[in-house]
């Protein structure tokens, strides 16, 4: 059985101190055990009118040191145990966040950050809560009710009447039986209901600015309405079935307290037992109503965290898509020469491939452009290349080793990738661009700045390169923001350096320069730039024309306009757009 193994681990490794608060509220419910019976034994004396100044004294010490010493010990165990909750707490979020990390593309395309979130978030809650709460109460009550039995036992009142008294509390086990499987059923549905409402806050926080630019706020609102309904349907049906359950506990706890007073009171009126031992068969009996509605609320709440446990082991059982071979090799640095031989793909569930028979050769130190319609799979190829996405078997190679046999760390060192929409964090300008190396120094910062043509810009801030951004920080431009992302790449001085559109959103002239500055910085490494503005790669050793998935033209700039194909014609289409803006300019 799977489902309990990351709290159990966890509790393994943590038995001790367990164990020592369970000690602590063990002797705290003991001690406290013994309050009927010195009530009893007063009121006997009480009754047999031995009453004194001494018995007064007495009785009162005895009770206050069970009061002092049940405080102390049971707030000690109390406050070790929410510890360990804490701390589960803490250990549980870090193991997913270590497994989210590792998690392909497409497993974050499947599913919603919203939806990650919940595990981090409610589930972990849940299950930290029947710890703390849980297991304190749990102990608590199984202890004071094994006390009290004990101490009934040991007490002058009869055997036969506890036994009596007891005939109700024998269907706990039954009606335990009967709800637990069923709260936890509607435990699951109200976890995986709030999952699906963080998923739709997130989407909704995300794109707060296109719903408000289209004015769209009902419509967005109704839909989140959809969700938030759907969880208070799911929590009344457990709430209603929790609350029978936790009812009938204490219900029969009740009926027992109801049998001792009227059969021990017929015993003491007929002077079977005395008055002292039916005031503490009645005590005792009150004593255990509170522990059975504990229990009644604890098995509540493990049924609900088991719900959650056995949501967050799935997670954490959750195998990256792409693995790394176990004999896996570093890639050499001395030669990033890059095949791809044979190369075709498709996405998973997709019908048809994204890419189709690709061969190329980018020799060591040169560049290579690659050119093609919206979706002709350009991005796709470069996902490929970084094993976002597994690539057969022997079609992609690196200095002459399959990247499917190169370890994955040394595959990301050796390519630095730019995307299009490059994420930024809310930190400084210079954290954002040092991201691959937070010990680069300010010059190598402030020299990737100016090869990205970002440097300008960013001195113009009155903080300079420590200017925040995001969320308590400044908003970048598109194009700001795309060529920061871009010194980020610069700064990382990798071998491969592939730039995926990601001079899209810059002015003409600043295109030329970045573009001026790759040929001069990084002489002797290899580029690959992709981008649908053929003045971005005209100066690539190799151009390749991507369509549909193939790649149906290649050669030089110049070569490529004496053909007659999709290359000269999106020249002649960009040329005429340059044209009419200047004209209209
Ligand atoms: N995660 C995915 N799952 C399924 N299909 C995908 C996925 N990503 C891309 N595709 C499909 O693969 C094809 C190639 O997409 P790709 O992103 O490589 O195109 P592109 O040439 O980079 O386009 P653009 O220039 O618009 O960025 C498209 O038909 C696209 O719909």
């Amino acid at each position: 059985m799977q489902s309990p193994r990351v709290l159990y681990s966890y509790l393994r490794s943590h038995w001790h101190v367990y164990a020592f608060a369970i000690l602590s509220i063990t002797v705290a419910n003991v001690v406290q055990a013994f309050y009927p019976r010195v009530l009893g034994q007063f009121t006997d004396t009480l009754q047999t009118g031995g009453i004194n100044r001494e018995a007064i004294v007495d009785a009162s010490l005895k009770l206050l040191f069970i009061g002092i010493a049940f405080g102390l010990l049971a707030g000690l165990g109390q406050y070790i145990i929410m510890r360990l909750g804490r701390k589960f707490e803490f250990v549980a979020r870090g193991k997913l966040f270590t497994r989210f990390t590792t998690l392909s593309e497409h497993y974050y395309s499947k599913h919603g950050v919203g939806k990650l979130l919940s595990y981090v978030m409610n589930d972990v809650t849940s299950v930290r809560e029947s710890i703390s709460m849980g297991v304190n109460q749990t102990t608590n009550a199984v202890i004071l009710i094994v006390s009290v039995l004990v101490m009934m036992t040991l007490s002058s009142i009869p055997v036969y009447l506890i036994l009596v008294c007891m005939i109700p509390l024998l269907f706990i086990p039954w009606v335990v039986v009967l709800f637990g499987p069923r709260v936890r059923g509607r435990s699951l549905k109200v976890q995986e209901s709030l999952a699906k409402m963080t998923e739709t806050a997130e989407e909704q926080f995300g794109g707060i600015r296109v719903t408000k630019k289209f004015a769209v706020e009902p419509i967005m609102r109704a839909r989140f309405g959809r969700t938030v309904d759907t969880i208070v349907d799911n929590q009344l049906r457990l709430v209603r079935l929790s609350s029978m359950f936790q009812a009938l506990l204490p219900f029969l706890g009740g009926l027992s307290l109801i049998i001792a007073i009227a059969y021990g009171g017929y015993l003491t009126i007929q002077g079977s037992i005395t008055i002292g031992s039916f005031v503490s068969l009645t005590l005792y009996l009150r004593m255990i109503v509170n522990p059975l509605q504990q229990i009644g609320n604890v098995i509540n709440t493990m049924q609900r965290s088991r719900a959650s446990l056995e949501r967050l082991n799935n997670m954490l059982a959750v195998q990256p898509d792409i693995q790394e071979s176990p004999d896996a090799k570093a890639l050499d640095a001395a030669s990033p020469e890059l095949r791809i031989r044979g190369l075709s793909f498709s996405y998973p569930g997709a019908g048809q491939e994204a890419l189709r028979n690709i061969n190329l050769t980018v020799p060591h130190g040169k560049t290579l452009g690659i050119i093609g319609k919206t979706g002709s799979g350009k991005t796709t190829l470069v996902k490929l290349l970084l094993r976002v996405y597994e690539p057969p078997h022997g079609t992609i190679s690196i200095g002459g080793l399959d990247v499917r046999g190169a370890t994955l760390e040394s595959l990301r060192t050796f390519i630095a990738y730019v995307p299009q929409d490059g994420f930024l964090f809310s930190t400084s300008i210079r954290d954002n661009i040092a991201f691959s190396d937070r010990s680069s120094g300010m010059e190598t910062v402030e020299r990737s700045a100016k090869q990205a043509q970002i440097y300008d810009n960013i001195t113009d801030f009155p903080d300079g390169f420590e200017t925040k951004l995001g969320e308590r920080g400044i908003t970048l431009s598109g194009g700001q923001r795309q060529r920061t992302s871009l010194a980020r790449g610069f700064l990382k001085g990798a071998p491969i350096l592939i730039l995926d559109d990601s001079v899209s959103a810059v002015d003409a002239v600043t295109e030329t320069n970045i573009i001026d500055n790759l040929h001069s910085q990084r002489r002797g490494k290899t580029t690959i730039i992709i981008a649908h503005r053929i003045s971005a790669i005209k100066h690539a050793d190799e151009i390749v024309v991507l369509d549909k998935g193939t790649i149906v033209q290649r050669g030089t700039h110049e070569q490529l306009m004496k053909q007659d194909g999709l290359y000269a014609s999106l020249y002649a289409i960009q040329e005429e757009g340059t044209r009419y803006a200047e004209g209209k300019g």
